[in-house]
């Protein structure tokens, strides 16, 4: 029997250390914006004003909390010692790029955070987590582990949740999590199509792989994840994305795609054999005929993509169409100003654009997608779940205060070291594990 189910959409919380320091080779977003003065209160705001517009509107809004950083245990593990304030002021002085590598707020961008399969699909019939690990850059890399706890303790009960480790830390099995997976689906309650989208084949020199810039994610990796999950390959299908995307700065496939039920709003550039990805898609998915929005280059050059980030849109349901919630820089590029006013008088499956403003995130290469781990969940796994880290208007008050009491409006690379930083940060997640009811998640906790 189908259950009724909803999509539920876990935001990361934008931590207290969020900064731009240019991590990200193949991002072109934060190579640019490389030492530029950073507001992490702003960053934490408006991301909770994304998702309170969201929960206003109905939706579902979960909430996944920030990391703790800078990461002394990781700053140990590479030899650093002594108190906490000798390890940072060691690290800040002989290597600073390490520093803030064990400091980014990328946790934020929960895209990343894990691969999540819904029950329906699932041959256990449960709902299945595998955190990313990540690998491609080291200051994700050290993400999983709390990642891991939090999805543990927000979804515990094991009749209804799995919880896998991540999959091997290696380039091998490179996994970057759901920005890499797309489900599609007729009702989010029947089975639907994983569409696990890689950029490189780790055990085939032959294959078609990116010139420039790295391919995170791995055929080996997304097919483990298939396997861990249960899925059956009737509803599964592997697309390899266009290297030149890769090149041109696409380094997700979630800047140049998005998904939602039957619908898929793509660029031409996206997939190395689109045509087949999508005879795939159409040959699996039941009870829907696949709607193919396809953005031509000649309507929004790549470069115009990358740029505005007009894929890391939320695509959501509404009682008349979908709604796709894109970023503020949607509306600075003319091409994609243009297109979306072409695409709403189009009559397709997209109804209505809004356009929400998250700036911070978007100079280091996260849009509104980017911010948002999406979690398909039946009316009894919604009951079996933490519900304490569910947007209510009364969270939302108590985080906004939250931010403003324990965030700083401004911060540069050479803040990291600095001791009471350190201070604030575990000071302010303390007092969070107790407002979202988590128990300790944190290492410092332990
Ligand atoms: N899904 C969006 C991820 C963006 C993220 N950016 C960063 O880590 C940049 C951090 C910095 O450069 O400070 C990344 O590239 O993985």
């Amino acid at each position: 029997m189908v259950k009724h189910a909803v999509e539920v959409n876990f935001d990361g919380l934008v931590g207290p250390t969020h900064n731009y320091a240019g991590l990200s080779w193949g991002n072109v977003a934060s190579k640019s914006n490389v030492n530029a003065v950073s507001n992490p209160r702003e960053a934490a705001l408006q991301g909770l004003a994304k998702m309170k517009r969201l929960a206003d509107r109905g939706y579902v809004q979960g909430i996944l909390p920030p990391h703790e950083r800078p990461h002394i245990p990781s700053l140990k593990a590479l030899g650093f010692s002594g108190t906490d304030a000798q390890v940072l002021e060691q690290v800040a002085t002989t290597s600073p790029s390490i520093l803030a590598a064990a400091s980014s707020a990328s946790s934020m961008w929960t895209a990343n955070a894990a691969t999540v399969s819904p029950s329906a699909d699932t041959t256990d019939h449960r709902v299945h987590f595998t955190p990313a690990n990540l690998s491609a850059k080291f200051h994700r890399s050290i993400e999983h582990t709390v990642t891991g706890r939090s999805l543990k303790s927000i979804f515990a009960d094991e009749g209804y949740f799995a919880h896998h480790p991540a999959l091997p830390s290696v380039s091998h099995f490179g996994d970057e999590g759901a920005a890499n997976h797309t489900r599609l689906c007729s009702h989010y309650g029947e089975p639907g199509v994983e569409l696990f989208v890689y950029g490189q084949e780790a055990f085939n020199e032959q294959a078609p792989a990116p010139q420039k810039y790295p391919a995170r994610q791995t055929l080996e990796a997304s097919q483990a994840i298939a396997r861990l999950h249960g899925l059956k390959d009737h509803n599964v299908v592997f697309a390899q994305q266009n290297p030149a995307a890769i090149d041109a700065g696409v380094f997700h496939n979630d800047v140049i795609a998005v998904g939602n039920g039957n619908t898929l709003f793509y660029h031409s550039m996206a997939f190395l054999n689109e045509e087949q990805v999508l005879a795939d898609i159409h040959a699996r998915l039941t009870g829907a005929e696949l709607e193919a929005v396809r953005v031509s280059d000649a309507d929004v050059p790549l470069e115009d993509a990358v740029a505005s980030y007009l894929f890391n849109s939320q695509l959501l349901n509404t009682p008349d169409g979908m709604l796709l919630a894109v970023p503020g820089e949607c509306r600075e590029v003319a091409s994609v100003s243009k297109y979306l006013d072409k695409l709403l008088d189009a009559g397709g499956p997209i109804t209505a654009v809004e356009v929400f403003d998250v700036k911070q995130s978007m100079r280091n290469g996260g849009g509104p997608a980017c911010l948002r781990l999406r979690v398909v969940l039946n009316d009894d796994e919604l009951q079996a779940m933490h519900r304490g880290v569910l947007l209510t208007d009364a969270l939302y008050e108590r985080l906004t205060t939250w931010v403003e009491t324990h965030y700083r409006s401004e911060l540069t690379r050479g803040d990291l070291a600095d001791p009471m930083l350190l201070d604030e940060v575990r000071k302010a997640l303390d007092e969070l594990t107790g407002i979202l009811g988590l128990g300790s998640i944190y290492d410092f906790q332990m």
